[in-house]
């Protein structure tokens, strides 16, 4: 599948389940031309529009997008947590070969052992009266897990995340900072053995000094347990250093998917490089671009006409108006929907060959 030379254009729109170029066989979880819509005040929004990726077993994937591109929805939708009510979910998500729109209650409980995820504010989520243990071991009792089994899989959750049962015993969620609360949550995905979970903004709300022990506890998890990762953040430096593979996306759509290589040496597609741009550097020469159009002024129940970036694009031309650009493999293995998209390094950094 992976015929990436090939530099033909990706029309997943059209052909929602067949295997586009950047896609695999291999995979545990296949998206297929997902589209959220939500109902508003009358309106059609759609927030998610024909999205399709892969992640591998063991694989970390970075979601990337600026506030509102539909990262939180994708990862929402993906474990069957949207509001039924007003919301309109086509496509296809396929986990373990099981395809998740036609699975029974009982058959989606057991498939949310395999399948967790966790959120921005980790308080928001947990029961306040609750105790943490109880809290870490709420997936098993779901399950129905025996007492003795599932205080025996919380204390290994625990011991995973840099904690234990004796600092956890008798206590509750708010005597415990941010940064352990996060701990707590991904020792409660711990606790049901997952292969995937979906981390929506994990750091995003922790002070910067405890960012970088929550995201190398991440990865030191994943390598041990060979867990699989979607990583979601606004933020293209947070995911670096996490992610195999980066899917950037605009308004609701991914315009570049590519190996972290590809997508930090030599984004393509402009919107990457303008999220590049954002991220501090110590390098003077490197400006962020002035956007003259924001995200929130536009409409996404009546998105332009053509490529959705062209109104804040500095290459756009008349063709960007006309004609949607579909994802298309690029000389450096990434595939990026751009009429015009970049081919030299990124600026101020330097590529693996100079490196
Ligand atoms: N339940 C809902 N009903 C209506 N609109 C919604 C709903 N949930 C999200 N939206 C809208 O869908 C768009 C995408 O939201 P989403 O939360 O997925 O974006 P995001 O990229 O995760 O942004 P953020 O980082 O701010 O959470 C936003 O404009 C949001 O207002």
């Amino acid at each position: 599948m992976n015929d990436e030379a090939s530099g033909q254009a990706v029309d997943t729109g059209a052909a929602p389940h067949a295997f586009a170029a950047f896609l695999r066989d291999d995979a545990l979880l296949k998206v297929r031309d997902l589209s959220v819509r939500y109902r508003r005040g009358g309106k059609i929004f759609v927030a998610v529009d024909g999205v399709s990726f892969d992640v591998a077993p063991g694989e970390t994937l970075g979601l990337v997008g600026e506030s509102g591109s539909g990262k939180t929805t994708i990862g929402r939708a993906l474990l069957k947590l949207l509001p039924k009510a007003d919301t309109r979910i086509d496509g296809h998500v396929e986990y373990d070969g099981l395809n998740l729109a036609d699975l029974s209650a009982s058959d989606l409980r057991a498939i949310r052992s395999k399948l967790q995820m966790i959120f921005q504010d980790p308080i928001s989520s947990f029961n306040p009266r609750r105790k943490v243990q109880d809290i870490v071991g709420e997936g098993l009792e779901i399950q129905g897990i025996r007492k003795a089994e599932r205080l025996e899989r919380v204390d290994r959750a625990l011991n995973d995340v840099g904690m234990s049962r004796t600092m956890v015993e008798g206590r509750r969620p708010h005597q415990f900072s941010g940064g352990q609360c996060q701990r707590i949550a991904i020792a409660r995905a711990l606790a049901v053995g997952p292969e995937l979970i979906v981390c929506d903004e994990p750091v995003a709300s922790l002070d910067v000094s405890v960012q970088a022990h929550v995201i190398n506890l991440l990865q030191d998890i994943r390598q041990k347990r060979n867990l699989a990762l979607i990583f979601i953040s606004h933020d293209l430096a947070v995911v670096r250093n996490v992610s195999d593979r980066v899917a950037v996306l605009y308004m609701g759509r991914i315009v570049e998917i590519g190996t972290g290589d590809a997508i930090y040496q030599r984004p393509a597609h402009p919107y990457t490089r303008m999220l590049l741009e954002a991220v501090p550097v110590p390098d003077a020469s490197r400006k962020i671009v002035p956007s003259a159009t924001p995200t929130q002024a536009l409409s996404r129940s009546a998105p332009p006409s053509g490529c959705r970036f062209r109104l804040r694009c500095p290459r756009a031309q008349a063709v960007c108006a006309a004609q949607e650009p579909k994802l298309a493999a690029m000389p450096y293995g990434q595939f990026a929907a751009c009429h015009f998209p970049h081919d030299e390094p990124a600026p101020g950094m330097k590529t693996a060959e100079q490196a």
